[in-house]
């Protein structure tokens, strides 16, 4: 390997981790290396593990592996500190728990390291499309972004959905919150990433109004968004396949993680 290469730091081997991984060992994209998993038991013999992978303890091993990008797919408690230290480590930063950013702090902190180290925090449009169509639109103004959150019941099991309503006995869908992204993200840490990626896309976590669906004929994840503002009225819809591994995540996240990963190393970036 060269010393071009990308090299790829992983923090998290559950389902998006693992179909990261697997997606980049079957499409071995040039210039990109795995040096690296982090993991909460390096200990434990994993199947499948990436060959030539690091596993990484904690982030104080991550600057020995001289990452150049490190993705998060953790969770939100992960995000502060594999945050920092990516940085600290002269790596730019990929989160997929976004919802940590309902902490407006914890955003402005990264970005000012990011800035301080002249890297970046970079944010996929996780199991979303079409954002980047409004964040190019909201450059001119948005009047209203609202994004409606539909997934099987199971999908909500272990949530704050339970509180919210029955899902074992659900016949037809039912909305069980509607309300803002930033209220969204925050009591929907492992179903709502996404609304905060589409509030920092558009019009902020306030304005934002998201729409959390239990769905028992629905068969995968799916995501709806509209949005009006001077540049016209945008569309989207989404029905997105789970990831085998996690009903709760999408495969079009580990998709959009890859895409990030691949961009960053290819010479012609779309
Ligand atoms: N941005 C987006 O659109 C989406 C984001 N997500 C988020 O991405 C994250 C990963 O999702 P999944 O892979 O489906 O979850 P998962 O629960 O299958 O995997 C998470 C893995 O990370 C490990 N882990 C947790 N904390 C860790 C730490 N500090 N260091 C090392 N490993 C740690 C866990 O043991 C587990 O193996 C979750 O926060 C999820 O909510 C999920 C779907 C969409
Ligand atoms: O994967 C999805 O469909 C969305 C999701 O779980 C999240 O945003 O946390």
């Amino acid at each position: 390997m060269s010393g071009s290469d990308l090299r790829v730091v992983l923090v998290g081997w559950g389902a998006i981790g693992q179909r990261v991984a697997a997606l980049l060992a079957e499409r071995r994209p040039p210039r990109v290396v795995l040096a690296g998993v982090a993991v909460r038991d390096a200990g434990v013999v994993r199947p499948g593990w990436p060959a030539g992978a690091a596993r990484v303890a904690g982030p104080d091993g991550l600057a020995a592996l001289a990452p150049g990008l490190v993705v998060e797919c953790a969770g939100r408690a992960a995000v502060m500190d594999w945050g920092r230290a990516a940085l600290a480590a002269g790596a730019d930063f990929a989160p997929a728990s976004t919802s940590a950013f309902t902490d407006g702090a914890l955003l402005a902190d990264l970005a000012a390291r990011a800035t301080a180290a002249g890297r970046q925090v970079l944010i996929a449009p996780g199991a979303l499309g079409g954002i980047d169509a409004l964040a190019a639109a909201a450059r001119l103004g948005l009047a209203e972004v609202r994004h409606e959150i539909v997934k099987p019941p199971a999908a909500w099991a272990g949530t704050a959905a339970e509180k919210l309503c029955d899902l074992a006995a659900l016949t037809a869908p039912l909305t069980f919150f509607d309300g803002t992204a930033a209220e969204a993200a925050r009591d929907f840490p492992q179903n709502a990433n996404v609304a905060m990626i589409t509030a920092l896309a558009g019009i902020g976590p306030a304005r934002t109004r998201i729409a959390l669906v239990a769905d028992p004929g629905a068969a995968g994840n799916a995501h709806r968004l509209r949005a009006t503002g001077d540049f016209g009225t945008m569309t989207i819809a989404l029905e997105n396949r789970p990831l085998a591994t996690n009903p709760k995540s999408s495969e079009l996240t580990a998709l959009a993680l890859v895409r990030l990963i691949e961009n960053r190393a290819a010479a012609v970036v779309l």
